[in-house]
């Protein structure tokens, strides 16, 4: 049975909520729908960036703790305010939509200790927009032992499916943290989390240049990676151990450049995520024939320049240039896992979470 779905994703980033909509019957895509996107203010994303820092501490998934309260009901406003502003844009009704997948706000991710804490209230969504929501898509996972990360796998390997392109295909994408898809033939999908994707590069241009991110990659565009720098950086555990394996959005922030001109800074940092991406390859089963770059990666041309340097012979090309959307994948993606999770299919599998065995997984919340 075919469902419309609208998938809603606050990624680590903290910029802002996607919204799409996707018709699916959660094995194969049948059609895009709009996408849209609701910025968070400088005082949400404020909020949210001390929520992270708060969250650190968290005993449980479920406890809400001096600001986490306050940043879960921005989330909850903030992505009720997204799903309105989207349908009446497009003119949809709340009965043309079967389920949304509400992936919520990641303050912290700690599998070793059982615990990945998604903020973000389904019950009063459901309520505000009156459609059933679907969440706590990784709860289920890192309760039966596995990484509850990353989840958009399934969704890249149904996009792959009709892509004519030389295998192994690897999707990454670059948000907050990079994550890696590796399918080979419609039997195997390898996935991990890589190391950083922008969010590295993000803190440092807002505490350097007071500038949210590197448009275009322009600054790191003038500067000289420090290759010292990047191998002692890839000296970390986390870079050797084969996947699957997932990272909190925060897992690098106590790694300092030394005194270096801004440009050489965002050259670094843009170069490290390209080395950490790259570093993967030796650790899957074969070398990688064809890249696709999604998520807001994909418009850093220094990281797609970068990527085509160090992975070549292999195609490196950006999702948009295949008719996918770099920007609304991972929205596309928690409501295809949505549809999904309706039908008690797996969402992740041994090879992409490290599960014992393939997992279904997510909450509904009914208006
Ligand atoms: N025009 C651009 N030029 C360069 N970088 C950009 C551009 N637009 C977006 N980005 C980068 O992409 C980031 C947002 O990416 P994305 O929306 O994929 O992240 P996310 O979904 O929040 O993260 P994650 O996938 O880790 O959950 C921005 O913070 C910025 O670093
Ligand atoms: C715990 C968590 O929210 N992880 C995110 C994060 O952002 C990117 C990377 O780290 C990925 O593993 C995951 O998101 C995507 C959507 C995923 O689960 O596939």
């Amino acid at each position: 049975m075919m469902m419309t779905a609208i998938g809603l994703m606050s990624g680590t980033s903290l910029d802002g909520v996607d919204v799409a909509l996707i018709e699916t019957d959660g094995k194969r895509v049948k059609a895009f729908g709009p996408s849209g996107y609701r910025p968070y203010t400088d005082k949400e994303r404020g909020l949210l960036l001390q929520a992270l820092t708060e969250a650190v501490d968290l005993p449980q998934r479920d406890a809400r703790p001096g600001i986490l309260r306050e940043a879960e009901r921005a989330v909850t406003i903030a992505h009720a305010e997204a799903v309105a502003t989207f349908t009446a844009q497009n003119r949809i009704t709340s009965e043309d939509i079967d389920i949304v997948g509400f992936h919520g706000q990641t303050v912290l991710h700690r599998p070793e200790r059982g615990l990945t804490v998604q903020i973000g209230d389904a019950a009063a969504l459901a309520k505000a927009i009156h459609i059933p929501v679907m969440h706590d898509f990784r709860a289920a996972d890192v309760a039966a032992g596995g990484q509850g990360a990353p989840f958009v796998p399934v969704y890249h390997r149904a996009l792959a499916q009709s892509l004519e392109r030389e295998g192994p295909i690897v999707v990454v994408n670059i948000g907050g943290v990079s994550n890696i898809t590796y399918i080979d033939g419609s039997e195997i999908l390898i996935a991990c989390d890589t190391g950083p994707g922008n969010a590295l590069l993000d803190d440092y241009m807002f505490r350097v240049m007071k500038q949210r991110f590197d448009c275009e990659g322009r600054l790191a565009a003038q500067g000289t990676a420090d290759q010292g720098w990047i191998g002692c950086a890839l000296k970390l555990p986390f870079f050797a151990l084969p996947p699957p394996k997932s990272l909190d959005r925060n897992d690098f922030a106590s790694l300092k450049l030394g005194q270096m001109s801004p440009a050489d800074g965002a050259a670094t940092l843009t170069a490290f995520t390209v080395a950490a991406i790259a570093g993967i390859v030796p650790l899957l089963p074969k070398v990688p024939k064809s890249w696709v770059v999604a998520g807001g990666g994909a418009r850093n041309l220094t990281m797609l320049r970068m990527l085509r340097e160090r992975l070549a012979p292999a195609t490196v090309e950006a999702a948009d240039t295949l008719g996918w959307s770099a920007d609304a994948i991972e929205a596309q993606a928690f409501g295809f896992l949505a549809a999904r999770g309706l039908k008690g299919l797996p969402l992740s599998y041994p090879a992409t979470t490290g599960v014992p065995m393939p997992m279904t997984g997510g909450v509904i919340a009914r208006p």
